[in-house]
């Protein structure tokens, strides 16, 4: 699509310009209002089928010049949920290296050093374009992420990210368990109807954000942070891929529901 950024002229202010459903309703991300959250007994908890890939498997690593994005096959699927969801990427949002807070959605304001999104499509579509403008077509897991301690989960694919410093550039990756990326508590999150927080911002999402965030250690959090660059290798003037989130949008009047009480 065209070209769009989290900054300056192009920047998430100007999105709706190019792309209309960016101005539109059910935008994500939101913050999680503790007095606008319901209960919900009826929200299982989600079921990861077929995330412990082998090391056999090679995954993509890329830098599309937005975020750093895995791919996934889509035999990895998640039920429990409305419907079978087919796994398609995932990737991050994170803040620089001294503003450690680029987290998308927000708890009562609290915005975290960083998210990660798994993308899913519905399994009745055949792929996730044909899915992804539909209103039934995606399903995101949203994990926050702080600085803490060091996760050896992320370094299966952090460990590369040198490799894809500057835009379109991509490496091979060993498959492993993408569970070990996720929280321990699968059964607590944040439930809501939204979009995508990039453009085309096509309202088809699914969220589901998980209660309790992962940790990385600094060091990670900083090769995150720091290896990579929006622009193409042979630029002459390399920009910095740094605040890759887009801020907390209107609820109309949409209510997000939660799997837990206390
Ligand atoms: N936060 S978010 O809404 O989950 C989200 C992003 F933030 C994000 F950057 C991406 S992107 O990396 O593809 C770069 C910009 O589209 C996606 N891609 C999705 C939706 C667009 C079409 C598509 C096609 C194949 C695989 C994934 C996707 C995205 F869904
Ligand atoms: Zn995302």
């Amino acid at each position: 699509g065209g070209k769009w950024t989290y900054d300056g002229p192009d920047g998430e202010r100007h999105w709706s310009r190019n792309y209309p459903y960016c101005g539109g309703t059910f935008q994500s991300p939101i913050n999680f209002q503790p007095e606008l959250l319901r209960f919900d007994p009826d929200l299982l908890p989600i079921q990861l089928q077929d995330y412990n890939l082998s090391s056999k498997e090679q995954l993509t690593l890329s830098n599309n010049g937005h975020s750093v994005q895995l791919s996934l096959p889509s035999r990895m699927h998640l039920t429990g949920l409305p419907h079978r969801y087919s796994a398609a990427q995932l990737h991050f949002h994170w803040g620089s290296s001294n503003m450690p807070i680029g987290s998308e959605h927000t708890i009562n304001g609290k915005q975290f050093a960083g998210e990660m999104h798994l993308v899913h499509f519905n399994s009745k579509y055949p792929n996730i374009s044909l899915a992804v403008d539909k209103s039934d077509g995606l399903a995101v897991l949203g994990v926050f992420i702080e600085v803490g301690e060091f996760n050896p989960a992320f370094d299966q694919f952090l460990k590369y990210i040198k490799g894809i410093k500057y835009k379109d550039q991509k490496v091979q990756v060993a498959g492993f368990n993408i569970r070990e990326l996720l929280p321990a508590r699968l059964d607590e999150y944040y439930r809501y109807d939204g979009s995508l927080t990039t453009p085309p911002c096509y309202p088809s999402v699914l969220w589901t954000v998980f209660r309790n965030p992962v940790s990385i250690s600094r060091g990670q959090y900083l090769a995150l942070a720091t290896a990579l660059f929006s622009s193409h290798a042979q630029e002459s003037s390399p920009i910095p891929l740094l605040g890759n989130y887009r801020k907390p949008q209107l609820m109309d009047n949409r209510v997000a529901l939660v799997s837990f009480q206390q």
